[in-house]
């Protein structure tokens, strides 16, 4: 459904995209996940035919989206502060999305008013910055288009309403599979909402790997230090802390079975890491 091939983007001398390459067949929520300034908003906009790429082949349905009006009309990219008119209130929004959208379900955009509590008649220029996150997302979910390209939804909304949006998007997506593509900082309250993930690091991908996998890696293990060194044999540790003669290393490896057993063997306690940990110390390792 999307084919992202040896892209290269920049903005004048400033690369921020570099010979990256992915693809995705299958219409699954797929999460973009990467540090401030990776490269996922570029990412998005080349995918929703905003910009061209400097090389390389970016495709939706197998059509270029860059001035290709009947590639983007499968395609509903909702930026992360998208620029409505500032003269409109919530309803000339939705309105005009509904006739933009060949596949918009009104029921569902109702429904999602009530449950994000939003007031059709008020001006989106009034609106704070979690229900203006709110409009977008109402309006990203309801246009049922086959790519949908959500920039940052959860940007500003409290932790109630994050949950809210990911239930719907769930829901949504249960009842009309598509392929819907989100950026989020919070993987944590997303991981068992999304199928793949991509995260982007210093302008490249750095994992595509089904969610289930990434989540597999990252472990931590603490014991005494002097057995913690014995069964790191020289191996690079992802994270560490000590205290006193104890010591505590995040490990690259998978929590399985043959890993808790060599744990136990050694003395030593292990646990999961938390995957925005383990992601941020992978991001950090590969500087
Ligand atoms: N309009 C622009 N002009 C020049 N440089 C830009 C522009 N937009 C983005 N950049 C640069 O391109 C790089 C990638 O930016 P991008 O917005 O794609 O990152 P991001 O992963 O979405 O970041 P964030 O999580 O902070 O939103 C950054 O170095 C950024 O400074």
């Amino acid at each position: 459904m999307i084919r992202v091939e040896n892209v290269t983007y920049g903005y004048g001398n400033a690369l921020a995209l570099k010979d990256i390459s992915f693809s995705e067949k299958e219409p699954e929520i797929i999460a973009i996940w990467g540090r401030n300034g990776a490269g996922k908003t570029t990412l998005m906009k080349l995918l929703a035919g905003h910009e061209r790429p400097d090389k390389g082949i970016v495709e939706i349905l197998g059509m270029a989206p860059y001035n290709h009006p009947e590639a983007v009309q499968h395609v509903c990219y909702m930026q992360e502060d998208h620029p409505f008119s500032s003269i409109w209130n919530v309803r000339d929004a939705l309105r005009i999305a509904s006739y933009y959208y060949a596949n918009w379900d009104e029921d569902l955009a109702q429904r999602l008013l009530k449950t994000f509590q939003l007031n059709e008649r008020k001006r989106i220029s009034k609106l704070s910055k979690g229900m203006k996150s709110a409009l977008q997302f109402i309006i990203g979910l309801s246009s049922h288009a086959e790519i949908t390209i959500l920039d940052e939804p959860s940007n500003g909304l409290d932790a109630s309403m994050r949950k809210k949006m990911n239930q719907s998007l769930r829901e949504s997506h249960e009842m009309h599979p598509r392929l819907i593509l989100l950026s989020t900082h919070h993987i944590e309250e997303i991981q068992t909402l999304c199928e793949s993930l991509i995260v982007i690091h210093d302008k490249k991908v750095l994992m595509q790997e089904s969610i289930d996998d990434i989540r597999e890696h990252g472990v931590w293990l603490a014991g005494e230090k002097v057995k913690v060194e014995r069964i790191l044999k020289g191996q690079k540790p992802l994270e560490v802390s000590r205290l006193g003669s104890n010591m505590k290393v995040m490990m690259d490896v998978p929590y399985n079975d043959e890993w808790r057993e060599l744990a136990s063997s050694h003395g030593l306690s292990i646990e999961k890491a938390k995957l925005q940990d383990y992601l941020l110390n992978k991001t950090e390792e590969a500087v």
